[in-house]
């Protein structure tokens, strides 16, 4: 299986992505400029975290108009999984390939600290190797995290099983403790907290680790050489 570390200018988590995949899961990733046009030689397609344009506007309100996010929406309707971590969530909430929006937390700081995730849905093809409501540490790093959506949209994450993290305890005001939501195919994941900077006991944490395995096991059981 090949990924693609999408490189936005002032992206900052790609490296860390990178290292996660190629070092820690030990799959082919390669670094693709938002500037590319194609991503057909790509199985999973990976937004990092960092400040896109320098969060002008609002984060991920200007690289949603890269040249690259016409080849993520062509992914994502293929069925190629999607992961936007942090800065690569509300990348794809400004792209419109996930409900609602992420708002300035509510205490209006930057939050950087690891926390405590919960897995509310482990029938995905990112949290299929977690326990049902398992607790992960997980390091969060951002200023705009606060999830929120209509009510008609929260009902709609809720009957589809789409709320697939939640904080342990609110930090930042989201929206029934929202911290990563998936698409009504399943295909794709936005999240805050980190799973790539939660690979090896050496960095606090490895509880990140199942999340890119389960990746993994399921493109290789939808990719079977029948004889
Ligand atoms: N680590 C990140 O991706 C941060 C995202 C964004 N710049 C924020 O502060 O919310």
């Amino acid at each position: 299986m090949k990924f693609a570390v999408i490189v936005f200018p002032g992206s900052n988590c790609d490296a860390d992505m990178y290292h996660a995949i190629k070092d820690e899961l030990g799959a082919g990733v390669k670094y693709v400029s938002h500037t590319e046009t194609n991503l057909e030689g790509y199985d999973g397609i990976l937004l990092p975290g960092g400040f896109s344009y320098g969060d002008y506007l609002r984060c991920g309100a200007i690289a949603r108009f890269s040249a690259i996010m016409a080849e993520i929406k062509k992914a994502a309707e293929a069925g190629k999984p999607i992961l936007g971590v942090c800065n690569g969530f509300q990348i794809l909430l400004e792209a419109g390939l996930l409900p609602g929006a992420l708002r300035k937390n509510d205490s209006l700081k930057f939050i950087c600290s690891p926390v405590k995730v919960k897995v509310e849905n482990n029938r995905t093809m990112f949290t299929s190797g977690y326990e049902e409501e398992q607790t992960l540490t997980i390091p969060v790093a951002h200023g705009e995290g606060n999830y929120f959506c209509d009510e008609e949209t929260l009902a709609s994450l809720k009957a589809n099983g789409q709320i697939v993290f939640t904080y342990e305890e609110n930090i930042n005001g989201s929206l029934e403790n929202i911290a990563g939501i998936v698409n009504e195919r399943g295909n794709v994941l936005g999240m805050m907290p980190h799973p790539e900077r939660a690979v090896d006991v050496l960095l606090g944490s490895a509880d990140g680790l199942a999340l890119f395995q389960s990746i993994v096991k399921q493109w290789r059981e939808s990719h079977v050489v029948k004889a």
